[in-house]
C-alpha cells in the first residue's frame, strides 16, 4: 500500500520546507505542498509539528566484532535495531581480515553474521592488513561483485590489526586504481606501543592511563602521515574517529594543499572528555575508545571543524562492550580493557541536541553531517541520504522538541551501561521507515528481522565529491 507523509517539515542537506512525501514500492514517488488521495489509495502518517530528514547514514559500526578476546555485544540484531531507534537507517560495518586467510572467507563471516537479523540495510568496509600479489588479486571482486567500495587500515593497535606504511601507502595506490576510498585509523601504533609498555612497567594500571599513552601528538601525526601518502599517490582518504585538534589540523592542511582528505568526528569527542576515565571502581573503563577522550578543550575544536567543513561526518565507532564481564577484562591492566563503547543509538540525537539546538551547526548541516555526505563518499547516493523523488524511502519522522534523558535503563542496544547515561537532550525519533517499510511507529519497534538489505555501493566518485567541496 502507499503512504503518505503529510505535513512535516521536510529538511535535506540543503532545503527546508513544508511538504507532503509519496511512497509507493519503497521509493519516493512525489514530493509537493500537499498531496491528496483517499483513505482507501494511501496510509497516511501526520507529521505535523515535526521534522522529516533522511534516515542516518552510520558509516563506523563494528557489529559482533571480535576484539581484545571478546567480542562486540550489539550485533545485527540488536545494534541495527538500537540504531533505527536512533533514526539511523544505514549502517556501514567493517569486515575485518586476517592475514594469510581468503578475503572471501571474512566477507562470507560478515554476511553470515548479519542476514537474517539486520532490519536496515547495510554494507560492508573491508579492513586490508597486508598487500601482496594473493590480495591484490583478490581486491578487484570485492568491488565488483561484492560492491565493498571502501578499505580500512589500522595504524595502531600493534601485533594486531595494525599495518605498516607500506600497506597503507600500496592500499592507496590499488585504491585509487580500483575506485576505493581508503579509510585510516590514524595513531602511532608503534609510539602507543612504547607508552603503554612503559606505563605499566611504572605501576600505572587504571583506565585515565589509556588516554595518557595515546595523547593527541601520536594521532596528529598518524593523520598527518597518512594524509601525506595519500597525496604522493594521488589518492583518496577518510581519517575515522578524528579525537583531537592536532588531527583536524594535518586534515585541514592536506585539503588545502588540494588532498583529497575527509574527516569524520564521533558523539563521545563531542560531548565526552578525559575526566570521564578518571571515575572510580573502574567505571573510567566505560570510556575506553581509542583515539581517546581528550581534555574538553578538543571538543570545540571538532565542532567549529563541523561546522566549517573541516570535518565532515558524523559515525558512530559502535563497538559495544558489557561493563560486567567484558570492559572488567582490564581490572589491573588497562591495556586488557576492550576499546569501544554503545553509541550507535544516540549518534543522530546528540548531534541534533548538541548541534542545532545549540547553534553549533544549521538544521541543513545536521543532516549533511550525518546521512547525505556519507551517502556521497560511500556510493550510496542519491539512492539514500536525501529526501527526493526516486531515492529509497528511508525516511525519519522526528520530534526536534521532545526533552528527554539518556539512559540504559530505557536505551535498545544489549550493553548494560550506556556511555551517555543522565544526558539531557531535545529532540527524538518517533516514526522510522526503511525502503518505505515502518521499521519504528510512534517510538516502538515494528520491524522484522533479516528485512535489511545489504547494499553493493558504487565506486568513489571523486568528481561527484570534488564537486560538493566548490559548492
Ligand atoms: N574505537 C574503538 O575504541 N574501538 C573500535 C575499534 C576501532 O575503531 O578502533
Ligand atoms: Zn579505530
Ligand atoms: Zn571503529
Amino acid at each position: 500500500m502507499k503512504k503518505v507523509i503529510k505535513n512535516g517539515t521536510v529538511v535535506t542537506a540543503t532545503d527546508t520546507y513544508k511538504a507532503d512525501i509519496l511512497i509507493e514500492n519503497g521509493i519516493i514517488s512525489s514530493i509537493a505542498q500537499q498531496i491528496q488521495l483517499n483513505g482507501a489509495e494511501a496510509e497516511v502518517v501526520d507529521a505535523a509539528g515535526h521534522l522529516v530528514f533522511p534516515g542516518g547514514i552510520d558509516p563506523h559500526t563494528h557489529l559482533e566484532m571480535p576484539f581484545g578476546g571478546t567480542v562486540s555485544r550489539d550485533d545485527f540484531e540488536t545494534g541495527t535495531i538500537a540504531a533505527a531507534f536512533g533514526g539511523t537507517t544505514t549502517v556501514i560495518d567493517f569486515c575485518l581480515t586476517t592475514k594469510g586467510e581468503p578475503i572471501e572467507n571474512a566477507i562470507e563471516t560478515w554476511h553470515a553474521k548479519s542476514k537474517d537479523k539486520a532490519v536496515i540495510d547495510y554494507g560492508f568496509h573491508l579492513m586490508i592488513g597486508e598487500i601482496n600479489e594473493k590480495v591484490l588479486s583478490e581486491l578487484p571482486a570485492v568491488i565488483e561483485e561484492e560492491g565493498i567500495t571502501s578499505f580500512k587500515v589500522f595504524m595502531a593497535y600493534k601485533n594486531v590489526l595494525q599495518a605498516d606504511d607500506e600497506t597503507l601507502f600500496r592500499t592507496l595506490i590499488t585504491a585509487k586504481e580500483l575506485g576505493a576510498l581508503v579509510m585510516v585509523h590514524a595513531e602511532n601504533g608503534d609510539v602507543i606501543d612504547y607508552l603503554t609498555k612503559k606505563a605499566l612497567a611504572d605501576g600505572h594500571t587504571e583506565p585515565v592511563y589509556h588516554a595518557l599513552t595515546r595523547p593527541p601528538e601520536v594521532e596528529g601525526e598518524a593523520t598527518g602521515r597518512a594524509a601525506l601518502l595519500t597525496g604522493l599517490a594521488d589518492s583518496q582518504l577518510y581519517v575515522v574517529h578524528v579525537s583531537c585538534a592536532n588531527a583536524v589540523d594535518k586534515i585541514t592542511e592536506a585539503r588545502n594543499n588540494g588532498v583529497d582528505i575527509w574527516g569524520e568526528t564521533c558523539p563521545q569527542y563531542l560531548v565526552l572528555d578525559i575526566t570521564d576515565l578518571e571515575k572510580p571502581d573502574f567505571e573510567g573503563a566505560k570510556y575506553v575508545w581509542s583515539p581517546p577522550l581528550r581534555e574538553i578543550k578538543h571538543q570545540d575544536a571538532l565542532w567549529s571543524a563541523l561546522k566549517n567543513g573541516q570535518l565532515q561526518t558524523l559515525g558512530s565507532d559502535q563497538c559495544s562492550f558489557d561493563f560486567n564481564g567484558q570492559k572488567d577484562l582490564g581490572k589491573g591492566d588497562f591495556t586488557k580493557i576492550p576499546n569501544g563503547g554503545p553509541t550507535i543509538e544516540d549518534r543522530v540525537s546528540i548531534l541534533f541536541s548538541e548541534g542545532v539546538k545549540k547553534d553549533r551547526i544549521s538544521l541543513n548541516q545536521f543532516v549533511d553531517i550525518m546521512s547525505t555526505r556519507n551517502a556521497k563518499l560511500f556510493g550510496l547516493f542519491p539512492q539514500k541520504g536525501t529526501i527526493a523523488v526516486g531515492s529509497d524511502a528511508d525516511i525519519v519522522i522526528f520530534n526536534p522538541n521532545k526533552e528527554r534523558v539518556i539512559s540504559a535503563e530505557t536505551h535498545h542496544m544489549a550493553v548494560d551501561y550506556n556511555a551517555f547515561e543522565g544526558m539531557k537532550v531535545t529532540g527524538e525519533t518517533v516514526t522510522v521507515l526503511s525502503r518505505g517499510e515502518f521499521v519504528i511507529k510512534d517510538k516502538k519497534f515494528v520491524g522484522k528481522l533479516g528485512t535489511g538489505k545489504y547494499l553493493k555501493r558504487a565506486k568513489y566518485n571523486r568528481i561527484q565529491n570534488a564537486m560538493q567541496e566548490d559548492e
